[in-house]
């Protein structure tokens, strides 16, 4: 992740763009957006109007005291202005800087009869070819076709190593922005102009087409209709106080509206979903909406692949076997020759295992036969020779089925040696060449450290887990177990994952995945949270979700509780802030009375100095505890794994009962300060 990135949100060019963006939100049809603040200003321009022309509201002598009530007014909108703007700071920073590099490319098009023509990048569409060479930018979206080239894709990655990219599998998509930094690669244009990843990337950072998740539509209604509420009870409470012969001046009602509708919450709410967002994209996660954070968070299910996202994934071979009458030397030369071509780490291991244990093979007989490349749905790879013998290595119970159909005979030990390897972890290759089975490869992967842990927090949050792989049930329960997953899917094919995810869904779970390949895409697309991996296809990327930067599959665990941190913010924030309201109204209702009647002073419970300092204090309280809850709603509540009741009902405490508590202890601090000059 690149420095810029990982700017602090309260750096001094950042606040001071705030305070100048909270200035100009003042805009009542920006503030309209949001109606509790909305109500907040104008009850300010009510005041203001008070306080200009006092002789029209039969306010003369109430100058000073309206004052004070229209600056903390306009200051309570400032603030809550401020604090949406802070959020959105960060993101605009990214978003200039990834505009900067989006200047226009010039791109070199293959136009019909072969030849190249150079164009702008912006004249370039979908289904175009280009050819980039070395030092040059790739001049938009798309999939090599033809070559291998590495790629410097820090401009969007933050990641200075070059990965490579070559045509056909997993690693063929190109981003427009990036640049070729060897080689030469011809490219398929994938996007047209407005559509790269790179503009929906700047439109992400930037905030451009937030829209509001369906949880924060649904907070929303609930805090407008507790100002229409407040707003009913406040308006009415001036004629039926009068009745009783009560006067009630117009600043100290608007005062007391202000306290009584939910101003924390509605001036933090906009701020804690785009701080949420922007904690994923500083993980240097891409999430295509805001839902899909939300989502994350009300996860159930999880279902993670075990090679290089449980393990590390370089399964290597530590050891070769005989099985049967195979002598180890005949074994490992035809493990090695059904690997010549095997460009998998898995076949690569092969050929080092043999190099480092001082075995030969005659590589000549390879020569002329036609590869067979590893496929999931195989589950073998290898080589037929020229004179006709088949070479294939794979999983047991894949070779077993190919010489079976062969007519062959599996040894007895066969089986005995694969368990063994399976039941210590490692993933068995048998090794054969048409009906006979020579052997046993032994591929070595390590559970990444400290993974039990992280699926212990899964699990306390009521979380399962369930490991996805292509390796045979006892390796998979071994490595299950290690890992600490709930439960696991053995000797599954791609299509397997999605009917996993399908039977969760039925069941009414929210289900979360990652992949990174064509054949993913599917499953993605049907996963409430999909994270594709950003070296991974096309097809995978514009079925997600979410695209991890870093293509680190097992980050979807922290993108979890980066959603459910989200959540419990807003959560937490929402209760406080109610609470808050509700110990407010003792504060002000005595006041407000107490200044109609001043026989009414046993009211005062607060022992509060005055009653119009009473009413400035919780004003005043009511301002500033916007400001004091910044950080929070940016930083996130702390954290800690546990089951969502637990949650709650500690929430409820700490929250709710410091909601209460706050108002008491701050506004009677504010009013000892306050009362020196009233
Ligand atoms: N290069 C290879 N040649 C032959 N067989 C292989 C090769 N790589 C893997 N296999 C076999 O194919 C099986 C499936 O591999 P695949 O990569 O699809 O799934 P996996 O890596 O085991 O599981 P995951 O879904 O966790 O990645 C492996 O368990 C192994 O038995
Ligand atoms: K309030
Ligand atoms: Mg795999």
């Amino acid at each position: 992740m690149n420095d810029k990135r990982k700017k602090s949100m309260f750096s001094g060019p950042l606040v001071a763009d705030a305070l100048k963006a909270s200035a100009i939100k003042l805009n009542p049809a920006v503030m309209m957006k949001n109606p509790v603040m909305f109500v907040v200003e104008v009850g300010t321009v009510i005041v203001l109007l008070m306080t200009l022309f006092p002789g029209y509201f039969d306010a003369k002598d109430r100058i000073g005291f309206n004052l004070t009530v229209f600056l903390i007014l306009l200051f309570t909108v400032l603030f809550a202005n401020f604090a949406e703007a802070l959020a959105e700071g960060r993101g605009k920073a990214q978003a200039d800087t990834l505009k900067r590099t989006k200047k226009e490319i010039t791109a070199n098009k293959v136009v019909n009869g072969g030849g190249v023509k150079t164009v702008p990048s912006t004249e370039l569409r979908k289904g175009d070819i280009v050819v980039v060479s070395q030092g040059e930018m790739i001049p938009g979206d798309g999939e090599v076709i033809e070559g291998l080239a590495s790629v410097d894709e820090s401009a969007i990655t933050g990641e200075s190593a070059p990965v490579i990219k070559e045509a056909g599998g997993d690693f063929n998509s190109v981003t427009g922005g990036t640049r070729v930094v060897s080689d030469r690669i011809k490219i398929r244009i994938t996007s047209d102009p407005g559509e790269t990843f790179i503009d929906r990337m700047i439109a992400l950072v930037e905030g451009a087409k937030r829209q509001k998740t369906p949880n924060e539509i649904a907070l929303n209604t609930l805090l407008i209709s507790l100002t229409i509420i407040f707003l009913i009870v406040v308006v009415t409470l001036g004629p039926i106080a009068s009745y009783v012969d009560v006067k009630l001046e117009v600043p100290v009602l608007i005062a007391l509206l202000v306290c009584l509708i939910p101003t924390t919450i509605g001036g933090l709410l906009s701020a804690i979903g785009i701080a949420g967002m922007d904690r994923v994209t500083q993980f240097n996660v891409l999430a295509m909406s805001g839902k899909a954070v939300e989502a994350a968070g009300d996860i159930n299910t999880m279902i993670l692949d075990k090679t290089g996202t449980i393990t590390f994934g370089n399964r290597m071979a530590s050891d070769i076997v005989a099985v049967g009458d195979a002598r180890i030397e005949e074994t490992a030369a035809w493990a090695a020759i059904a690997s010549i071509r095997d460009e998998t780490p898995e076949g690569r291991s092969v050929l080092e295992w043999m190099k480092k244990n001082g075995k030969t093979f005659d590589a000549a007989i390879g020569e002329g036969g036609s590869f067979v490349e590893f496929k999931a749905e195989t589950r073998m790879s290898g080589i037929d020779l020229p004179d006709g013998r088949q070479v294939r290595k794979g999983a047991v119970d894949a070779i077993r089925k190919w010489v079976a159909t062969q007519g062959g005979v599996v040894p007895e030990d066969l089986s005995k040696q694969a368990d063994r390897i399976a039941s210590e972890g490692g993933t068995p290759l048998a090794v054969a060449v048409d009906k006979q089975v020579f052997g046993v490869i032994y591929l070595k992967d390590t559970v990444k450290p400290g993974m039990k842990e992280r699926f212990d927090q899964l699990r306390a949050m009521g979380i399962k887990t369930i490991m996805c792989t292509g390796d045979n049930p006892l390796t998979a329960a071994t490595i299950a177990r290690e890992a600490g997953v709930d439960d696991f899917i053995a000797e599954s094919k791609p299509e397997d994952k999605i009917a996993v995810i399908r039977r969760e869904q039925v069941d009414g779970k929210l289900v979360a995945m990652t992949g990174d390949g064509t054949n993913d895409a599917p499953a993605l697309a049907q996963a409430d949270v999909g994270l594709a991996m950003n070296s991974g296809t096309t097809a995978a990327k514009e079925a997600a979700n979410m695209v991890d930067l870093d293509s680190d599959p097992s980050k979807i665990i922290e993108v979890v509780a980066i959603g459910k941190q989200l959540l419990m913010t807003r959560g937490a924030l929402t209760t406080f802030s109610i609470a808050n309201d509700i110990a407010k109204y003792f504060a002000i209702i005595p006041a407000m009375f107490m200044l109609a009647i001043p026989q009414m002073d046993a009211l005062n419970v607060m022992q509060l100095g005055s009653p119009l300092s009473a009413i400035l204090s919780a004003l005043v309280f009511n301002a500033i505890i916007i400001p004091l809850l910044i950080p929070l709603a940016m930083k996130g509540v702390a954290y800690r794994p546990m089951s969502a009741s637990r949650l709650l009902s500690r929430n409820l405490l700490v929250y709710g009962l410091g909601g209460i508590v706050a108002p008491f202890v701050g506004i009677k601090l504010i009013d000892m300060l306050v009362h020196v000059w009233i």
